[in-house]
């Protein structure tokens, strides 16, 4: 078992993100800065500000060797972080602190913010797969349909955390009406209505939504999750089969396991990339990049 226990690490960079999650983030500042302190670890602090801090921090990767690097925040940040790092050989660590977290609690990390700061001293080193679509990373879910509009609308508002996303999907659910898709895969193809369509590498939204509950982040496959149109009266009893691992059980719902697809997004719908609205052509190409990306996890009970 390749635990990383007994290698240390020298100098490690922090992403932190201020406004995730709506949390202050200035006393966790010093508090990774005294952690790193008092086990000789260099420590350097990057706050993201919303603008090129993807270039920003890839300067720093270019100009210092980190040993890992840290994001501190929520899926975005978590993203901003991975995109940098796939492919090679540092180590993403999560500090979550975001609204939702959701890949964090994919991969097990800790949610309590002083627990994952020790992942930093014991650990293992797994790598995990990586998707792209028509060449923009995504390491945890990808949607097309409503949950992407309700993203767009949460990021385009000055409220963050799980209530306010709440009152926009329950706001914008009133109106919707299911949008036309074609998905073109390597295993089945489909043609038809759909209220969102959801590209999946990893299991659950961060508000704990398991849209892909049997999804395995390092077996070289993604999933296609379709919600087909469905009638009002069926809409609480789909939040709860998600709620409970249970989604697949629904007539609703359909999902297409493949290591290739082309989607064909006909009525340009909104889209979003591990929760971060993104502009994509027509027609999305999404491919698959097997154990492309190391994470730093807690070291499994057993071992
Ligand atoms: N200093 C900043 N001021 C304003 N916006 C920022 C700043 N730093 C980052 N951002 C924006 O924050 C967003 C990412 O937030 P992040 O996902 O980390 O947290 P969250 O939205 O609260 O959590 P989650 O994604 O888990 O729901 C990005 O859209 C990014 O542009």
């Amino acid at each position: 078992m390749p635990t990383q226990k007994d290698i240390k690490f020298h100098h490690l960079l922090f992403v932190i993100n201020p406004i995730a999650g709506d949390i202050d983030k200035e006393e966790l500042e010093d508090e990774i800065k005294t952690e790193c302190a008092d086990h000789q670890i260099k420590c350097t602090i990057y706050r993201t500000t919303g603008e090129s801090d993807l270039e920003q921090i890839k300067q720093l990767m270019e100009e210092n060797t980190y040993d890992a690097v840290f994001a501190v925040g929520g899926d975005g940040t978590v993203s901003l972080v991975g995109a940098l790092l796939i492919g090679t050989q540092t180590p993403l660590g999560i500090i979550p602190l975001g609204s939702g977290n959701g890949l964090s609690k994919d991969l097990g990390i800790p949610q309590d913010t002083e627990e994952a700061l020790q992942l930093i001293h014991e650990h293992v080193v797994r790598n995990i797969d990586t998707i792209d679509l028509n060449g923009k990373p995504s390491i945890h879910l990808s949607d097309l349909g409503f949950n992407a509009l309700v993203v767009k609308r949460f990021c385009e508002g000055d409220k963050r955390g799980p209530g306010a996303y709440a009152w926009i999907a329950l706001q914008e659910y009133m109106n919707y009406e299911p949008k036309f898709y074609r998905i073109e895969t390597d295993t089945e193809n489909f043609e038809g209505q759909a209220f969102m369509v959801t590209i999946a590498n990893a299991n659950a939204f961060g508000s704990n939504a398991a849209i892909n509950p049997s999804g395995i982040l390092n077996d070289g496959r993604f999933e296609i999750c379709l919600i087909e149109p469905f009638p009002k009266a069926a809409a609480p009893v789909l939040l709860v089969r998600m709620y409970t691992d249970n989604i697949d059980g629904s007539i609703y719902t359909r999902r297409i396991s493949c290591r290739k697809a082309t989607v064909y997004n006909v009525d340009h719908e909104v889209v979003h990339i591990d929760g971060e609205p993104a502009e994509l052509d027509e027609v999305i190409k999404v491919t698959m990049h097997p154990k492309s990306l190391k994470v730093i996890l807690p070291i499994p009970e057993e071992a």
